[in-house]
């Protein structure tokens, strides 16, 4: 059996412990997901999606629990590691995409791969082989006021995956697209999880999306169960 793309053990998180406005949101969280699979992750507003993203992508610590991604256990790890692991492993797409306004759509897919040690002909070559992926070749040089909300995430979705990341996560990434676009970018995701492996954590409120997925998960009381 191949090696998890993501695994969290033993999850815990809260926010202003030992305080009044104390807010413990992750209580022994446990989720696995496998190169290739496309999970989503099901809960109501405020049950801790985003929190659990950002543990599993590195961008915040645990209280308790461990975080392994392709096999390398990240909690005892210094934090350079970490941010090198992030930039390597990880793609993030957000409801918004905040791509960078003064930048082109390829160069918001360049600069990451440059942060990354990629030379900048290589970066380009793959930015532009990305955009035609999802079908923007002809974008490349527009700046993201110049495109439609929809082709604005599908710049963001080649971003996030610009430096060919292990895992894939997305917080509610198709949230503020009307249905139409909403459905084409969904099929863009789904396409490269199914081509090259990657594994998909995606957090939705549209239960359609999450069927399409290979397994759903929801939040219960801080912890993860799969839904039925
Ligand atoms: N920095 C913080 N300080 C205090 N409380 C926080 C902080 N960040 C999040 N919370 C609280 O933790 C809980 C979980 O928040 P989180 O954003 O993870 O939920 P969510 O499931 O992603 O919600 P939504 O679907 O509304 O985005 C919420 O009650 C929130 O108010």
């Amino acid at each position: 059996m191949s090696e998890a793309a993501l695994r969290l053990s033993g999850i815990e998180k809260g926010y202003l412990r030992g305080t009044p406005g104390e807010v413990i949101v992750l209580r022994g969280a446990d989720l696995e997901v496998a190169p290739g699979e496309a999970v989503a992750l099901v809960a109501p507003s405020g049950a801790g999606k985003s929190t659990l993203l950002h543990i599993a992508g590195l961008l915040d610590t645990p209280d308790a629990g461990e975080v392994v991604i392709g096999g390398e256990a990240m909690q005892s790890r210094s934090d350079r590691r970490r941010t090198i692991a992030r930039r390597r492993e990880v793609g993030f797409i957000y409801q918004f995409h905040h791509l960078l306004p003064e930048f082109t759509a390829l160069e918001n897919i360049v600069l990451p791969q440059l942060a990354n040690g990629v030379a900048p002909k290589a970066a380009g070559e793959r930015a532009r082989a990305l955009l035609a992926r999802v079908g923007l070749a002809a974008r490349a040089d527009h700046r993201p006021a110049a495109l439609s909300g929809g082709e604005q995430q599908r710049v963001a979705f080649c971003r996030a995956l610009a430096n060919a990341p292990r895992l894939l996560l997305a917080d509610e990434p198709t949230g503020n697209l009307d249905p139409d676009t909403s459905e084409r970018v969904f099929a863009v995701l789904m396409e490269l999880v199914r081509e090259t492996g990657l594994a998909a954590l995606i957090a939705t409120h549209n239960l359609d999306l999450a069927a399409r997925m290979d397994r759903t998960v929801r939040l219960d009381h801080g912890r993860v169960v799969e839904a039925a």
